[in-house]
């Protein structure tokens, strides 16, 4: 049965990265997504707002929504303090077990766990399944119709503390006009746009930080 391109990707990277570097991870899946085949990953541009943004929260616990391949997850990581962890959620059990893979081979398994599952589902469990006190950090990549009421339920299963971070990949492209305009008309969040492109292409696209003050 022929690969998809998810496999496509993980195969390059166990056959050209190297096995416990996240960072050539993250570069080579990235030259692989620009040169051979375009592929949903936050790319360079947007990892470079994504990096600083984690470097200044410098999270305890972060959520990321939308794992895909992992490449995100494993950019996040690499940055985290020790005894600081990720979970991510992902929906598709195709891109889940790519991503565990990434994963793995990056070295990063001890900081990342993945969730496999809708978010609607998972978000309500982090509390007592998954040992969540407060989010430090949110990264919002999944469906992007899902960003808004995900925001919301974060707020109603009180995962958020004054101070908490969420970041939102492609509020341009594809796009997420109702959580834009849930987050800045609403006095609980102070919002930060982040101008960029789509990753891999000259096509506008924009990250926004909402930062939760209570
Ligand atoms: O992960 C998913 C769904 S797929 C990934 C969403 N991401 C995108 O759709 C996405 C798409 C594009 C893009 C696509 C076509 C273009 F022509 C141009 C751009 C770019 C991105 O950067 C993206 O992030 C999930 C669903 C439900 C859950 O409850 C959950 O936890 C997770
Ligand atoms: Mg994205």
């Amino acid at each position: 049965m022929n690969q998809s391109k998810e496999q496509r990707i993980l195969n390059f990277v166990l056959q050209n990265a190297v096995r416990g570097d996240p960072c050539s991870v993250v570069d080579t899946i990235d030259k692989y997504c620009s040169q051979k085949e375009w592929a949903m990953n936050v790319g360079n541009e947007k990892g470079e707002i994504l990096d600083k943004t984690v470097e200044e929260v410098n999270p305890s616990v972060a959520l990321e929504l939308g794992t895909y391949c992992g490449y995100s997850a494993v950019r996040i990581s690499r940055l985290l303090k020790a005894g600081a962890r990720l979970l991510t959620v992902e929906f598709n059990p195709e891109f889940a077990a790519i991503a565990k893979q990434m994963i793995e081979f990056a070295g990063v398994q001890d900081k990342v766990k993945l969730l496999e599952g809708p978010s609607e589902e998972i978000i309500p469990q982090l509390k007592k399944k998954y040992e969540v006190d407060t989010l430090d950090f949110v990264f919002l990549d999944h469906w992007k119709d899902r960003y808004r009421p995900d925001t919301i339920l974060l707020q109603e299963c009180n995962l958020l503390r004054k101070g908490s971070v969420l970041l939102a990949d492609n509020v341009i492209f594809p796009g997420a006009p109702d959580f834009l305009d849930y987050v800045r008309k609403s006095p609980h969040f102070q919002c930060t746009y982040y101008p960029s492109h789509l990753e891999y292409m000259q096509v506008e696209d924009a990250m926004e930080k909402a930062v939760f003050l209570g």
